[in-house]
């Protein structure tokens, strides 16, 4: 396609929001007519299915729930009066909790104001509060947040050392929706440890973020904590970031949280368009489709071209990956879909994988992310008549042509500012399309069995562990590890049994392996 003609792809195909000021631009995914064509009845069942949604249908039927996260942007569409006033009612419940936290009404026992925050959740749980937190977070926030998003105990300590006697004025929030998932457990109880160390009341800082009568919110009412935010069953983690989960830590830094769900909602109501061509997130899907042959054929590369914008890629990866990532589709045939997603930022990123994704592998479409507005500090040039803002735009216009002049797709979503509201709208814009594109490859977006299944095999080596400790005290002498899982009753694990203990003797756990190291089945293996 010549100069003249890209132009007018580019203007025909350009979607713009004007409340919001984003362009949406596709006309570097090299689709055609036909194939928008064919694609048009497929849209029709998406848009009702999506219509179906948002009046409160069973939208995830293996967990029996309705999928609501867009009532959160605008409770005039919750299905009952009853949900409604529950998502009113929480948001005031943030507001007002916020505004005691700040004026000091609501304090740690032994210092007048709390300083920070300590956030623990994994997932869906703390994806949504970083990224946001890194977009919009001010320079000197109300609160300074910190993330425990793992089980990994050298992180933690890490975090812990960072907060240092900052402990006694840290709000710990303690964010799960099932209240029962390990990796926050485990961050909770570590935490709590640390408190007692320093002789602090954990109950008397601390706030959950939870389902109701979850194990979580029935310890939190037990022990007396601070309070507790409902997590509805009808939000999953990963579309949570506008319930509780994300504006209960965006509002205690200081976050205009009104201001993200305003532009959710205005981003929901043009998604909402049952026209692909005016639709923002029916196009992204559409883009999606053609570029993986609605297969997931190639991967999303997300460039954000703005540094607060880093963790959006990271943020997007669980949404995109665990929403579509399925192997059955909704009639039980074996698809294995999904769509892999990654990236940091622009124009970091063109020294280090750009060099592939310019010459290599064309196993991907990029998705670029281009900020108008540079900084709120005036223009600074760094040679005559150049700014570094200029640099980074270039990098970007530069990056998308490259790409495209070798046959590489791209998208390009322009945005005036990074501000609440489009941070909302970005948020919301992926919701739908995801949601779309799972109703064009017909699978169900919202649950995540893959998940469950990896959850309960780790259950499962943790109850080894127990047994073969058991097994080592039993025998009071060192045993071959063959002889070990015979005695354990699980021969055919020796392979995790021995990774078992390798980790233990690592960690002084009592356990010792004797032997040649590099020869794992002539070790010993004792407890002492
Ligand atoms: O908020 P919870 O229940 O602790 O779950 C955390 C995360 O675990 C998952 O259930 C599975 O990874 C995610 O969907 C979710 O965001």
């Amino acid at each position: 396609m010549d100069a003249t003609a890209l132009w007018q792809r580019y203007q025909d195909w350009l979607y713009y929001h004007d409340g919001l000021g984003l362009y949406l631009d596709i006309s570097r995914m090299r689709f055609d007519d036909e194939f928008v064509a064919s694609l048009l009845p497929k849209f029709d069942q998406a848009f009702k299915a999506m219509d179906a949604l948002e009046q409160g249908a069973i939208a995830n039927p293996d967990e029996n729930r309705m999928v609501g996260h867009y009532w959160l942007r605008d409770p005039d569409l919750a299905p009952t009066s009853g949900l409604k006033r529950e998502i009113v009612e929480t948001l005031e419940k943030i507001e007002a909790f916020t505004q005691k936290v700040h004026q000091g009404e609501v304090k740690p026992p032994q210092t007048p104001k709390f300083t920070d925050i300590l956030s623990i959740g994994i997932g869906g749980s703390a994806l949504g509060p970083q990224f946001v937190a890194e977009a919009l977070a001010s320079e000197h926030p109300a609160l300074n947040i910190h993330f425990i998003d793992n089980s990994d105990p050298k992180g933690i300590d890490r975090v812990l050392a960072k907060i240092g006697d900052r402990l006694k004025s840290t709000l710990v929030l303690v964010i799960s929706k099932s209240g029962g998932t390990p990796e926050p457990r485990n961050g909770m109880i570590e935490v709590q440890n640390a408190f007692s160390a320093q002789n602090l009341q954990f109950a008397k800082q601390a706030v959950a973020v939870t389902g109701v009568g979850s194990k979580l919110d029935q310890q939190a009412h037990a022990e007396g904590w601070l309070t507790t935010f409902p997590m509805a069953d009808w939000v999953g983690g990963r579309t949570s970031e506008l319930s509780a989960v994300g504006l209960l830590p965006a509002a205690l830094q200081g976050i205009d949280i009104r201001g993200m769900l305003a532009g959710a909602k205005a981003m929901d109501i043009a998604t909402r368009k049952p026209q692909v061509k005016t639709n923002p997130a029916a196009l992204l899907a559409l883009a999606w489709y053609y570029a993986g042959n609605g297969k997931g054929e190639k991967d999303m590369v997300v460039l954000p071209y703005k540094d607060s914008l880093l963790l959006f890629s990271r943020y997007l990866q669980q949404l995109v990956m665990e929403s579509l990532g399925k192997e059955k589709d909704l009639d039980g045939n074996i698809v294995y879909q999904g769509i892999a997603v990654y990236g940091n930022k622009g124009s970091t990123d063109q020294h280090a994988y750009v060099q592939q994704l310019r010459e290599g592998v064309p196993n991907f479409f990029a998705t670029l992310i281009e900020v108008l507005k540079d900084r709120s500090l005036p223009a600074f040039e760094v040679e005559p008549g150049v700014t570094s803002g200029d640099y980074l735009s270039g990098f970007l216009l530069g990056t998308r042509q490259a790409l495209y002049e070798n046959h590489r797709d791209s998208i390009t979503i322009t945005v005036p500012e990074v501000n609440p509201q489009i941070v909302g709208a970005l948020i919301a814009l992926y919701d739908r399309a995801v949601g779309l594109y799972a109703s064009l490859v017909n699978i169900n977006a919202y649950h995540q069995p893959g998940v469950e299944a990896g959850k309960k095999a780790a259950a499962e080596v943790l109850d080894l562990q127990r047994k073969i400790i058991q097994v080592l005290q039993d025998a009071g002498q060192p045993l071959s590890l063959k002889t070990l899982a015979e005695r354990a009753e699980v021969a055919d694990q020796i392979e995790v049994i021995y990774k078992i203990l390798r980790h233990l003797a690592s960690n002084q756990r009592g356990v010792v392996l004797e032997g040649d190291l590099g020869k794992p089945g002539s070790l010993m293996a004792s407890y002492s």
